[in-house]
């Protein structure tokens, strides 16, 4: 992997990186944030997993994250929304289509299926990277938001043992029955919408062979919170099989980076107790 750039902050680097994805069949970059205890130890790993029209590079400038992660001993490793330099048909028309919005599934629909596979990418090949490539554990956790927050979602329902952690800001938690999702899954995996419960969390959560804890902060002013998010089909999935969720509404916030930097801190500290590190 080739190193992009490097920068000091908050006495630690956040560097990215650019490499081959064999899931993807293209080149990929990463953004990872090493905090300074890494020369002393292996760091545990929380995937942040962006929401549409982002890069690697939306959470990194906007979260506010990175002065606790130093503090905690926590790495960040935030990966691309999709691939990158192809021009498949359609693929740049649409903000929330192709481009910007690979969902984290693997596509088996043309044109999207030997590109758009960011499920293996984010689940399997890039912690394999970022382990053989990096200092830091194989003890990881998994966030992100509304696109990304439902990504991390099914990462972790379809992944039992792999994260000791799982978080998200205003996820898409039902994209079987909400229009960005719809759209995508028909896109992506095909009009069968049977196929679509393998990457849906509200259908995941029925029958997970793990019940690890989730805790999911919601904006009630997030613009996109009726039609496309609707936390309460997720809340409601999880009473019924008693799966342990913290759903937390917060009075006056949206859908933007505000929202997230407002309580990252409280996921930072989430992931870093489930991950055995000091919170105090
Ligand atoms: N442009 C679209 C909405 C785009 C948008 O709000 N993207 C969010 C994630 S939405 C769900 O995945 C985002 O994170 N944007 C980047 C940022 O830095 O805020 C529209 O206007 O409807």
């Amino acid at each position: 992997m080739e190193l992009l750039s490097q920068q000091a902050v908050f006495d630690g680097w956040l560097r990215r990186y650019r490499h081959h994805s064999e899931s993807t069949g293209t080149e990929m970059v990463f953004a990872v944030f090493l905090p300074p205890a890494v020369a002393a130890a292996r760091m545990p790993v929380l995937y942040w997993l962006s929401g549409l029209t982002c890069t690697d590079e939306n959470f990194c400038q906007k979260a506010g994250a990175f002065r606790l992660a130093a503090k905690l001993g926590l790495a960040i490793v935030c990966p691309d929304t999709s691939p990158r330099g192809l021009d498949l048909p359609g693929e740049h028309e649409e903000y929330d289509l192709g481009s910007g919005a690979g969902f984290y599934v693997n596509a088996t629909e043309a044109p999207w299926s030997g590109h758009y596979r960011m499920y293996d990418y984010v689940t399997d090949e890039l912690p394999s990277l970022v382990e053989a490539m990096l200092p830091v554990s194989a003890d990881k956790g998994i966030a992100g938001h509304s696109m990304g927050g439902h990504g991390a979602l099914i990462a972790a329902l379809k992944n039992p043992g792999q994260y000791q952690s799982v978080s998200a800001f205003a996820p898409i938690v039902h994209p079987s029955a909400v229009p960005w999702g719809r759209k995508a899954f028909r896109a992506y995996l095909g009009p069968d919408e049977t196929q679509w419960a393998e990457y849906d969390a509200t259908l995941l959560v029925i029958d997970a062979k793990e019940r690890l804890p989730i805790l999911i902060d919601q904006g009630s002013k997030d613009a996109f919170l009726t039609e496309q998010l609707q936390p309460e089909r997720f809340q409601a999935a999880c009473q019924s099989v008693d799966h342990p969720l913290t759903l937390r509404m917060h009075p006056g916030y949206d859908h933007s980076y505000y929202f997230i930097a407002s309580f990252i801190d409280d996921h930072l500290r989430f992931h870093a107790e489930a991950l055995g590190l000091a919170t105090g």
